[in-house]
């Protein structure tokens, strides 16, 4: 089944006659094209339309089969309107604005507009091959930019440069970055957000590098801490408990396990080195369409992993004023366990 014939099947399911889809990255799933931010899909139970503007007319073209409507606000939605009059029409309320839904309800007096739920978010957990594909290619293209770039992370460099080389060289594969580079370095390394700065990275120190590509319009997520020089017994000792977290969590990921589980093993481990507390952020996340996206991997996810769901296992510690450590793995929920899509060398410390 395709994931517009699952969307069909969940719109019936869930007593719905259509849908109003405005999020980007569910346009592109749904319909292949891929400057969602510019259009809009209508599901209904005649059909399918895909609605953007003539910029896009050769583009939608190349890029999906679904029938296409060029035109602008308000336009599409006199177009729309005839289509849902008398159904129940599903929408992303996570994303459509309080304006877009009071623009509906003017413009489509015979419909009902209700939140879709979690249609859309359960259908993009499980990935189809074609979707697992694009992650392993952009994951391998980021081993071997990271593997190229690292020699660099070394006293003297500063961050911004490691993250200019790992952006440079992702788009000249024909990538770009999932999301702003991350090398926090020294105390900078306290910050699980703490993206490229001029900061100059020091002899003794650890460096977090937390970097993704994207690929087709898919990410991938991965995390390396790097020690320059020596670093002190502290900062080893915090080190080695989180590869020990993370290792643990990474080969408990199989079907049936519960993801509040698995991020309740990697932080029991890391309470037990004291550093519960500094567990600032959750073990993990879905990754697809978006960085971040289901199955949630915190304490209070009600997800449940199953075989073809990719997700990061990345716990860290985070001490103010003194640095920090974090170590993310990109997996595949295999049928009897899991592969582990990220092959860069970690650090042994
Ligand atoms: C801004 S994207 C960050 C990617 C990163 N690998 C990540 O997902 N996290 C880093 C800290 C925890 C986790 C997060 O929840 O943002």
């Amino acid at each position: 089944m395709t994931q517009l014939e699952q969307m069909r099947s969940a719109l019936s399911r869930a007593g719905l006659g259509g849908a109003w889809i405005s999020e980007p990255a569910h346009i592109r799933l749904l319909s292949g094209f891929t400057s969602g931010a510019d259009a809009k899909l209508l599901l209904t139970p005649g059909g399918v339309t895909l609605y953007t503007d003539a910029r896009y007319e050769v583009q939608a073209q190349e890029e999906t089969r679904v029938p296409t409507f060029i035109a602008r606000p308000p336009e599409t939605l006199e177009h729309a309107a005839a289509q849902v009059a008398g159904l129940r029409i599903g929408f992303e309320a996570e994303h459509l604005t309080v304006a877009a839904l009071d623009e509906l309800r003017e413009y489509w007096p015979g419909a009902a507009l209700e939140p879709l739920g979690p249609v859309l978010r359960e259908l993009r957990m499980v990935k189809t091959a074609v979707e697992i594909e694009a992650i392993r290619d952009a994951q391998t293209l980021a081993d071997q930019v990271f593997a190229e770039v690292r020699p660099l992370i070394r006293a003297g460099v500063r961050e911004l440069d490691i993250a200019i080389e790992i952006e440079t060289r992702l788009r000249r594969a024909g990538a770009t970055v999932a999301f702003d580079v991350i090398v926090a370095s020294g105390p900078r390394g306290a910050m699980p957000h703490g993206v490229a700065s001029a900061r100059v990275i020091e002899d003794g120190e650890l460096v977090t590098v937390d970097m993704g590509a994207r690929l087709r319009g898919y990410h991938s997520d991965m995390t390396r801490t790097v020690a320059v020089g020596e670093p002190g017994e502290e900062l080893r000792r915090v080190y080695r408990a989180v590869l020990e977290a993370e290792e643990a969590a990474v080969a408990a990921v199989r079907p049936g396990v519960r993801a509040a589980d698995l991020d309740k093993l990697a932080r029991d481990l890391l309470t037990g080195h004291g550093l519960g507390e500094a567990f600032a952020h959750s073990l993990g996340h879905g990754i697809g369409l978006n960085v971040h996206e289901g199955p949630g991997l915190r304490k209070v996810s009600e997800d449940v992993l199953q075989a073809g769901m990719v997700i990061t296992i990345e716990p860290g510690a985070y001490l103010p004023g003194v640095g920090g450590v974090r170590i993310e793995d990109l997996v595949l929920v295999t049928d009897d366990g899991h592969e582990v899509l990220s092959h860069s060398e970690k650090e042994r410390l």
